[in-house]
């Protein structure tokens, strides 16, 4: 029997009986609760012995690891949760503690959680053991009210098989497809932009809010087939309710950390407002996915070619019920577009950092697209040409490693297993740390933090490299690899070079108040805690 408190109160109401039966003298008469309480307080101190210090420090099969500096008594190093950057933390452990791939730290009680820190270590949780561990309990519970059961949340073979069914919307020559559709969204996300910028006097504009309605857009198109067009009206509904979800502000951290630690059931009983703008948005966006699958099945009975977008791949397959063709809805749209556009968005920070780069850039775009418009023509192969641009791809890359959309990511055995030969007990929580991985000074050089995307190109063919000059390919976890690595990784890098390309090819832009201190805030992505303003300025598209 495990140790718990629950199991701890059942064991304390058998003694109480038993010593009801065996020891009739010492019972006063009403006295079983008072001695199911003594028995429970008796329990529970040896549980809190056992699990602060017994195991710990003598019985646990990893109390030899390497343990990180900094664990308090009772809470381990369970704060950290509450940190921001998510995994900066961990990267700071990872910089300080000897280790051989694996970092021991404590989480609330003491109990066991592991970092993984090198490639070979991170193949064999990513890759070899994957289906020996799931996503913690505790955070699918809770991204699932967000999320509904899709293909993010589903585990083991139920995940396999959806998985294969979807892979064919992801499949390159389909990516390849698409690229006229990112380029043409992606010239109308510049126009929206130069609209509002003609508007106001400032040139001051707030690009998330933009990042987010494009790539909504996109998604929209290659997963549903429909335009949502959410740049040519604010107002739309979807975009309206992901937003007030997606926000990142301290309230909503702390309500997702809170997730982690209580049991739901607690979290959702108490007088918060945000429990009821949560229920109402989740409904929301449900209703209006039910909504899209309902529209979608009627149109695919008339449709003289087949489609390809995500959502006509799954009903096709017939292997979706109606509320799971929703689930996965949720899911690829959730998951397809504040991910692309928390990316897009740091990359106007870090281009805006860097000034040079950026003039760099822009050369580059001119140089190989003469004329932006032309793309949208469907004789275009704008896959070949902008996969040849060696700096954009560096940009791109570099972006994505400084700046991991989902920067902590964490696994849980469902059975015994082995890290690296280390054996591993059924769960154990394990920590895999794009953050940390991608700036890890011992796998990308003393440079690490640095954004230098030259070390994506190739110095002598001047061509752009798969590795940025890292041993590994474990070395970038943006995407994670194996699996459940993104099944979308593809399309967001195809989407990114459209989307980065049109943007600094059509505006000079730089931070609106440039001693403005960036905080990266987000819940399970990193976004900029207070958006990010930039002062934009179109410029001459020439060659
Ligand atoms: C820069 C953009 C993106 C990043 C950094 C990213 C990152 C990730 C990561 C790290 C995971 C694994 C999460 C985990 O297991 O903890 C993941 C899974 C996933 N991503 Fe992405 N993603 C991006 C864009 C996209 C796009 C554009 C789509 C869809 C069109 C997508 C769909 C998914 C789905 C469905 C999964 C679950 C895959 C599975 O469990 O089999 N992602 N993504």
């Amino acid at each position: 029997m495990e140790f718990t408190v629950a199991n701890a109160a059942v064991s304390s109401l058998l003694e109480s009986v038993l010593a009801y039966f065996f020891l009739p003298q010492r019972y006063l008469a009403g006295s079983f609760t008072w001695f199911f309480f003594i028995f429970f307080f008796c329990n529970f101190a040896i549980l809190t012995i056992y699990k602060l210090v017994l195991y710990p420090i003598l019985l646990s099969p990893l109390r030899h690891l390497p343990l990180a500096r900094g664990s308090w008594p009772l809470v381990g190093h369970a704060l950290i949760l509450f940190q921001r950057p998510g995994g900066e933390p961990h990267l700071r452990m990872i910089k300080e503690t000897e280790n051989d791939g694996i970092i021991l730290t404590r989480g609330f009680f003491h109990s066991d959680r592991l970092i993984v820190t090198n490639p070979a270590a991170l193949a064999d949780v990513l890759v070899h053991k994957s289906y020996d561990m799931e996503k913690p309990p505790w955070s699918r519970a809770f991204l699932r009210k967000f999320l509904g059961d899709g293909l993010l949340m589903t585990e083991g073979d139920e995940h396999r098989h959806h998985r294969k069914q979807i892979m064919p919307a992801f499949h390159f020559r389909h990516i390849k497809e698409l690229y006229p559709v990112f380029w043409s969204k992606s010239i109308e996300f510049c126009d929206a932009i130069k609209a509002a910028l003609s508007e106001g006097e400032s040139k001051v504009l707030e690009i998330g809010h933009y990042s987010t309605q494009v790539t909504l857009d996109i998604i929209g198109l290659a997963g549903l087939g429909r335009d949502i067009a959410s740049l040519r009206n604010s107002d739309d509904e979807l975009i309206n309710n992901y937003e007030e979800i997606l926000e990142p502000t301290t309230e909503k951290g702390v309500y997702f950390v809170l997730h982690l630690i209580f049991p739901h059931w607690l979290i959702e009983s108490l007088p918060w407002k945000l429990n009821n703008r949560v229920r109402i948005t989740t409904s929301n966006l449900k209703r209006i996915c039910a909504d899209f699958v309902v529209q979608k099945k009627a149109n695919l009975k008339h449709e003289s070619e087949e489609s390809r977008d995500i959502l006509s791949i799954m009903i096709r397959s017939n292997d979706f019920s109606d509320s799971n063709l929703v689930d996965q809805l949720l899911t690829f749209l959730a998951a397809g577009h504040e991910t692309t556009s928390s990316a897009l968005t740091w990359s106007s920070y870090l281009l805006s950092k860097h000034p040079d780069v950026q003039t760099r850039l822009r050369s580059e775009i001119h140089e190989y697209i003469p004329d932006p418009r032309a793309l949208s023509n469907p004789s275009m192969d704008v896959a070949s040409l902008l996969e040849s641009m060696p700096y954009l791809n560096g940009v791109c890359n570099e972006v994505l490693r400084l700046y991991p959309t989902i920067p902590v990511s964490a696994r849980y055995t469902i059975r015994d297993t082995t890290i690296t030969g280390q054996f591993v007990p059924k769960s154990t929580v394990i920590f895999v740390i794009p953050w940390a991985i991608n700036r890890n000074p011992k796998l990308w050089g003393p440079d690490a933090e640095a954004f230098v995307p030259e070390r994506w190109i190739d110095k002598e063919m001047g061509r752009a490299t798969m590795n940025g000059g890292a041993d590994s390919n474990y070395s970038f976890l943006t995407f994670l690899h194996g699996p459940r690595s993104c099944i979308g990784e593809r399309f967001a890098r195809a989407e990114m070079r459209s989307l980065v390309a049109a943007l600094v090819g059509m505006f000079r832009f730089e931070m609106a108040d440039p001693n403005e201190k960036i905080v990266v805030g987000g819940t399970v992505t990193s976004k900029p805690m207070n958006g990010m303003r930039l002062k934009m300025t179109p410029v001459e598209w020439s060659a």
